[in-house]
């Protein structure tokens, strides 16, 4: 595991690659990461106007904060130059984000192209095919994150763009088991919607709790609200922190078990609390 996975991403700002002023907006903005787009954002005829825009933007950022960029998928015209233009920017990029992973091939065809560069991927998990295939997907080279795509997958499942987050939740838990098995984050798509209202708070919130470690956002209204619900409340921390104390003092006494508050603990719920407190680097 590198330490690139271990990279806060509760909330992670997306922007257009093609537009200079929300790409620079993203830079400035509080977000964990900003992930500037070269492709569904992009119009076909501005794409290596948007490589050439995004490459200086990478490293002017990218040594102060976490800057990845998302590519053109395989079988596009662009992916092989997105790539190279990728490796050219060092260790200022935190991350590739590769569209429409489909099979681990697709993996070791962009480490391929990669060559020597040292630099990890996000495999964005939006067609029924990778979500079939995530398994070996997640044990692909360089992969250090999963995320999912729910408005491409919603397309080609033929899903209302309404549907609740509940109904993804086959997509969510295949996702969520595969980067858990691997030890590769697991990273939730955008909600559509641009304003932080009640939808998309109930929609953070609900991949926070199955367990995500973070959440794509598309306009700069939604990051505190997408940081907040993968952030451990206080009563959280104080509870992990109750939970390791009882188990290291029942542990003095020769005791796996114990019980807090009338429930029981035992190592499993230190992991738990564990989990937790690494959320706020304790
Ligand atoms: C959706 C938007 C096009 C809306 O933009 P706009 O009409 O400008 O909205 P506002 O007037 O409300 O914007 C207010 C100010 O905030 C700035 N802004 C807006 N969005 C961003 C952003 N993403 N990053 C940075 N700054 C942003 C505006 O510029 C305004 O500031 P000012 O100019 O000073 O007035 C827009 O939100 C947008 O482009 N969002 C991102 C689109 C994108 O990147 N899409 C790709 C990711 S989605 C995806 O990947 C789907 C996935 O593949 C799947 O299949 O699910
Ligand atoms: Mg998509």
């Amino acid at each position: 595991m590198t330490s690139e996975q271990h990279l806060r991403r509760r909330a992670v700002l997306v922007a257009p690659g093609s537009d200079e002023r929300k790409a620079s907006k993203a830079l400035a903005s509080t977000a964990d990461e900003v992930v500037l787009d070269l492709e569904d954002a992009v119009t076909a005829a501005q794409k290596d106007t948007a490589r050439e825009l995004v490459a200086p933007l990478v490293r002017e950022h990218g040594a102060g904060r976490t800057v990845s960029v998302r590519i053109n998928g395989r079988g596009t015209p662009w992916f092989e130059d997105d790539l190279r233009a990728c490796a050219a920017l060092g260790d200022a990029l935190a991350s590739i984000v590769i569209p429409k992973v489909e099979s681990a091939e697709d993996l070791v065809e962009a480490d391929r192209i990669l060559g020597d560069s040292p630099v990890v991927v996000q495999a964005l998990i939006e067609t029924p095919a990778g979500v079939q295939r995530i398994d070996e997907i997640v044990t692909g080279p360089r992969v250090a994150g999963v995320i999912i795509g729910y408005a491409d997958l919603g397309a080609s499942l033929g899903r209302s763009r309404t549907a609740a987050p509940e109904h993804w939740l086959y997509v969510q838990d295949r996702v969520l088991h595969a980067a858990r098995t691997a030890g590769v984050q697991a990273i939730d798509g955008p909600f559509l919607g641009i304003t932080d209202d009640d939808a998309f708070r109930h929609s953070a919130r609900w991949v926070a709790d199955l367990g995500f470690d973070g959440k794509w956002v598309i306009h700069p209204a939604q990051i505190d609200s997408a940081a907040a619900a993968f952030t451990p409340t206080d009563a959280q921390v104080e509870s992990a922190r109750k939970v390791l104390a009882a188990l290291e003092e029942a542990e003095n006494r020769g005791a796996g078990a114990a019980q807090l508050d009338g429930q029981m603990l035992d190592e499993a719920v230190a992991v738990a609390a564990r989990r937790t407190l690494s959320k706020i680097g304790a």
